[in-house]
This record gives structure tokens, sequence and C-alpha cells, in this order.
């Protein structure tokens, strides 16, 4: 699948943290998700490209503004959603449910209501939205009512209508199309794997859940009165909830994704580690599956225990969840609140029952139970 690589540099332990290979990993092969869907695809973009589409595109989804608007949207949408998943009666697949969910919630975070009724056709329904909204932009520009640049957007695409490089230069229609569908690609399906995980550990974990469930029965507690509504979460009331996000960062170790089974890095010089020398310019292949379980980072490391995260500070390179340098996932604070907003809804009103709790783990693409995680949510308090 990568090639042969003919060097595993491994520490005097022997679990693997790098491999190196020669012919797999020279210079030019991708470097990480964002150029190896360039090049299958559509972009094909350069280390600058890159820097530029970065600089361009990162504040818009994880900066603190971004993130507290986006706050009360996902709010609003998981309450919605479990009150309905709760009611179904019926057993359903958590992980079909959480799918939906949060493509729902980043379709709509980049593209607004409008977008929605394009899901089946993604390509054409972003072309002809981008079509109306040019022309809407050039409507009201000419009679004066908006400046595209200027005015308050409606959301991540007229966003990038309006974003311009020092060189003034803007993004063409095709850029907008393939940076929106990176986003969306890249930005649902993982956050609704580490949710579905962390739910299911919870409840795998009684003594991890009454905890969590605790704290955050508490963070209700001390809203204001006329603040008890849950769809009026805040992004700083998210991020003080302190178990909470020990027990995302469990499961972000705990589980190992797709997409961070593995990363492929580039020496920028020679780097020498373990008795071998990576030359400058070739590309080493992390493995994360080594680094999450190294017992001398995560003592005990097979065992899900979030309060490991109490005093743990884990030195540079031993948990890249979200990767790391300049491709590190610009959305992982977008996901993180998105996780523990989920937690939080199903802690303080629902409860989680698996159909088949021993259900076999599948591993590829992505480690997911066999059914899907088949389940009923059930409702348990009024706040839910
Ligand atoms: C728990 C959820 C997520 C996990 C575990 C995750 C993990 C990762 C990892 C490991 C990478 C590769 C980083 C590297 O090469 O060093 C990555 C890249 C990326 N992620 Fe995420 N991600 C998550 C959620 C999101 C979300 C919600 C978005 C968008 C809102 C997003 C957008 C991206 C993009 C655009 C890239 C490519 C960045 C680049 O190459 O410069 N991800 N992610």
């Amino acid at each position: 699948m990568f090639g042969r690589p003919n060097v595993f540099v491994t520490t005097p332990d022997a679990s693997k943290r790098v491999i190196m290979g020669d012919e797999a990993f020279k210079p030019g092969w991708p470097t990480s998700t964002m150029e190896l869907m360039g090049k299958n695809s559509f972009i094909g973009i350069s280390y600058e490209e890159h820097k530029r589409l970065r600089r361009l595109t990162v504040a818009p989804v994880n900066g603190y503004e971004a993130l507290s608007l986006y706050m009360t949207f996902i709010g609003e949408n998981v309450a919605v959603a479990l009150e309905e998943w709760s009611s179904a009666g019926e057993p359903l697949e958590l992980l079909t449910q959480l799918h939906k969910l949060t493509f729902r919630i980043i379709i709509f975070i980049f593209l607004s209501s409008k977008a929605l009724k394009a899901r089946k056709k993604v390509v054409d329904g972003l072309h002809s939205i981008l079509y109306q909204r040019r022309n809407r932009v050039k409507h009201e520009d000419d009679s004066g009512k908006q400046q595209l640049g200027k005015n308050k957007k409606v959301d991540m695409m007229e966003e990038l209508m309006g974003v311009e490089d020092e060189n003034g230069r803007k993004f063409r229609d095709e850029e907008i199309i393939n940076i929106l569908l990176m986003y969306l690609n890249a930005g649902h399906e993982s956050s609704a794997h580490v949710t579905m995980w962390a739910t299911v550990l919870l409840h795998q974990h009684p003594d991890c859940l009454c905890k969590a469930r605790e704290e955050s029965e508490e963070v209700v507690r001390r809203r204001p009165a006329h603040q008890k509504d849950l769809c009026k979460l805040q992004a700083l009331e998210i991020r003080q909830i302190d178990y909470l996000s020990k027990v995302i960062d469990e499961t972000l170790r705990f589980i190992t994704f797709s997409l961070v089974v593995f990363i492929f890095k580039e020496a920028k010089t020679d780097v020498d580690t373990c008795g071998y020398t990576i030359p400058k310019g070739w590309r080493a292949l992390v493995w994360f599956w080594g680094v999450r379980l190294d017992p001398e980072v995560y003592p005990n490391p097979r065992a899900f225990y979030p309060s490991r995260w109490d005093n743990l500070k884990p030195k540079a390179g031993t948990f890249p969840p979200f990767g790391a340098g300049s491709h590190m996932c610009p959305g992982n604070d977008f996901a993180k609140i998105e996780i523990a907003a989920f937690l939080h809804y199903i802690l303080v009103g629902y409860e989680l029952e698996l159909v088949n709790p021993e259900c076999p783990i599948q591993y590829l693409p992505h480690p997911r139970p066999k059914d899907n995680c088949l389940a009923r949510i059930k409702k348990i308090s009024q706040h839910g």
C-alpha cells in the first residue's frame, strides 16, 4: 500500500515510530491530506500555494469569533437530533446518524441553508450557488447596498468570495469549490467517528460516565435561570468543562481514526533519530499507533483512563491526533467543540443503550463496531 519501506526506525524497546523508505517516499510525494487531496482530485498545489490557502482559510473555521458563532448552531442541531433519535423508539445506527449530523453542521456552517438542498449534486449545487451569490452581490454592489469584502458575510462561501491575498488576488470559483469540498470532506467524518467512540467509551466505563455527567450537570446548575436553555451553550463554557475535555483527549489517544493512522512528514534538514539519519527532503511516515500506545508516555496504554490527563503534559510529537507542523488540522478546535457539545447534551439528558454490546470491531477503513453502533438513545431528563 505504501510502497516497500526499506528501513523501520524503532525505539530501543522496538515499538515502531517512523518508517523510512527510498522509492516510496522520495521528494515529490504528497506530504499531507491537503496535498494528497489536491493531487488526487483537483488542486495539485505547491508549498507556497498551500501556505497561502491556509492563511486565507483557517480563521473562518477555527478563530474564536467563528467558533462562538457556530456554537449556537451546533447546540441547536445536537439538541434536535437527540430529541428525534430518542423518540424514534427503534434502535438506530449511532455512527450513521452522527455522520449525517456532523455533515449537516459542517455544510450549514460553510454554506448556510441553501446548500442543504444541493447535497445530492454537491458540485453542481456549489457552482450554481456561487453563481447566484456572485449575481446577488453584484446586484447589491450596483445598488450600493453592500460591498463584497467589506460587509458581513453569511457563511464561509461568502468569506472565501471576499478574501484577498497580499497581491489583491481573489479566489476563482473553481478554487472556492475545491476548498469547500476539501473542508466538507475532511470536516465531518472524523468528527462523527470520534464522537461515536467517545460516547461508547463513556458508556463502557460507568465511573467515567458518572464523573462526566456530574460535571456537565454542574455546568447547567451554575447557569443563571434565564440561560438554562441548553441551546445557549457558549464556546467558553464548553471549554471550561475540564473532565470532558480529558475524555475527548483520551478518546483521541485511545482510538485511531484512519486519517490519524499515519501521516507523511518531510525532513527539512538531516534528522538523526534512534541511530538513523533521515536525509533532508525525505518523507518519514509517522505511525500513530506506535506513538499513542507508547507505554513510556502513557502507562497502561490500552486502558481508557481520562484522568491520566490530570498531570500529563505530553512532549512534542507524542500526542498528534491532529497532526503537526504547517499541515496541522485547521479544524482541531472546531472538532473539539462539536464533540464536547454532543457529549454534554447526551450527558445531561440521555443515555445510550447498545443493542450489541459485544459487537466485533471492523478496523478498515476506520475502526467502528460492525453494526455501526446500533443503539437506543433514551431520554433520562428534561434537560435534554
Ligand atoms: C476529531 C476530528 C478530526 C481529526 C482527528 C482530524 C485529524 C486530522 C489530521 C491528523 C490531519 C493531518 C495533519 C498533518 O498532516 O499533520 C488533518 C488535516 C486536515 N483537517 Fe482535520 N481532523 C478532524 C476534524 C476536522 C474538521 C472538523 C475540519 C474542518 C472544519 C478538518 C479539516 C482538515 C483539513 C482541511 C486538513 C488538511 C490540512 C493541511 O494539509 O494543511 N478536520 N486532520
